[in-house]
């Protein structure tokens, strides 16, 4: 076969790989016109309430969570669900990514669906939003509760006390709700979704702002733990969980494939002790599944590792185990 000249190969490869890379991209991650990520806004936002005529009233085996397992904000569902207790309440359907058709797939077939989005699509038939976990279903009028992560977890801990294996566990007690939300805000902008930021920037400039960001965050988090055992003093709250389940990922995932580069969470010396304390909390790592993290987020981010190997490490119990 004729060989083409170097320079040629590499000017052609980088132009066609470029404007591929920018359409998968946007694909992907929609940006803003300086090339930020922005993330939709989740469009299911029902709650169910004891209210006496609401349409969805708190009950037990009735609703269910559709959750893919490296997912953080999926995560964040089944970490309240454990925590409180919740398992026999509220039943769990597993989805997985499909490389092929770039969207989640119904480990088990249900309701005659195979993927996710017939899910959204037999909840709402004209839904043209994206079809994200967690969904919090429905099984009595077959829709979609809601789709927001931050509030279906809210709706775990308050609304399903009576079915609660641990009823008494609050977290997100009254007396720090101010406190809980400030922290949501700070940490939902620069951490939760400031990862993906670093990620899926499509500009040097969009990705240096976002990872700056993320590690003044994360440098002023691990300031706070050296003084107090959890985010808002002495109780664990859900502004914890809704931390946890991105660092969980932070050094295996987002150090490397989102360039999350400058720390990481085992670099800091209470960041580092906070995930571990999390993860041995009861209950939690049986909601942990590093091996689905590695493989959906290397193997089905194509443009991002367009070679798909995933790397190895050691398995979680391994990172996380207790610190000398
Ligand atoms: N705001 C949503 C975000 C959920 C989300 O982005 N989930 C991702 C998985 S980590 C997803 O399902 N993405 C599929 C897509 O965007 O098509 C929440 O917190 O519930």
């Amino acid at each position: 076969m004729a060989k083409l000249p170097p320079k040629l190969v590499i000017q052609s490869g980088k132009f066609v790989w470029t404007t591929l890379w920018h359409v998968m991209m946007s694909n992907l991650a929609p940006r803003s016109p300086s090339g930020e990520y922005t993330r939709p806004a989740s469009e299911f936002r029902n709650t169910i309430s004891p209210d006496p005529d609401a349409l969805y009233p708190p009950a037990s085996g009735r609703y269910k969570l559709f959750v893919g397992m490296s997912c953080p904000w999926a995560h964040r569902t089944l970490v309240v669900r454990s925590l409180k207790g919740l398992e026999a309440a509220i039943a769990v359907s597993l989805v997985s990514p499909s490389p092929v058709e770039g969207g989640w797939i119904l480990d088990t077939p249900e309701y005659g669906c195979r993927t996710l989005a017939e899910i959204y699509h037999l909840a709402k038939s004209d839904y043209k939003g994206r079809c994200t976990v967690p969904v919090l279903w429905d099984t009595k009028t077959n829709s979609i509760v809601n789709n927001e992560s931050a509030e279906i977890i809210v709706m775990l801990n308050g609304n399903f006390t009576d079915f609660s294996t641990h009823p008494e566990l609050d977290l997100y007690p009254e007396s720090l709700r101010e406190k809980i939300e400030i922290w949501n805000d700070k940490i939902y902008h620069a951490v939760n979704n400031g990862v993906y930021r670093c990620g899926f920037a499509q500009t040097q400039e969009a990705y240096e702002i976002a990872c700056r960001e993320l590690f003044a965050t994360l440098d002023e988090i691990d300031r706070v733990l050296g003084t107090q055992p959890y985010l808002c003093g002495e109780t664990l709250t859900l502004a914890d969980i809704r931390l946890f389940t991105t660092l969980f990922r932070f050094d295996v995932a987002y150090f490397g494939l989102f360039k999350c580069s400058l720390r990481r969470i085992e670099d800091y010396s209470n960041l580092g002790s906070y995930l571990r304390h999390l993860y041995h909390l009861p209950g939690v790592e049986n909601t942990c599944d590093l091996e689905a993290v590695k493989r959906d987020y290397y193997g089905n981010l194509f443009p991002l590792n367009p070679g798909g190997i995933i790397p190895l490490s050691a398995d979680a119990q391994t990172l996380l185990k207790p610190r000398r």
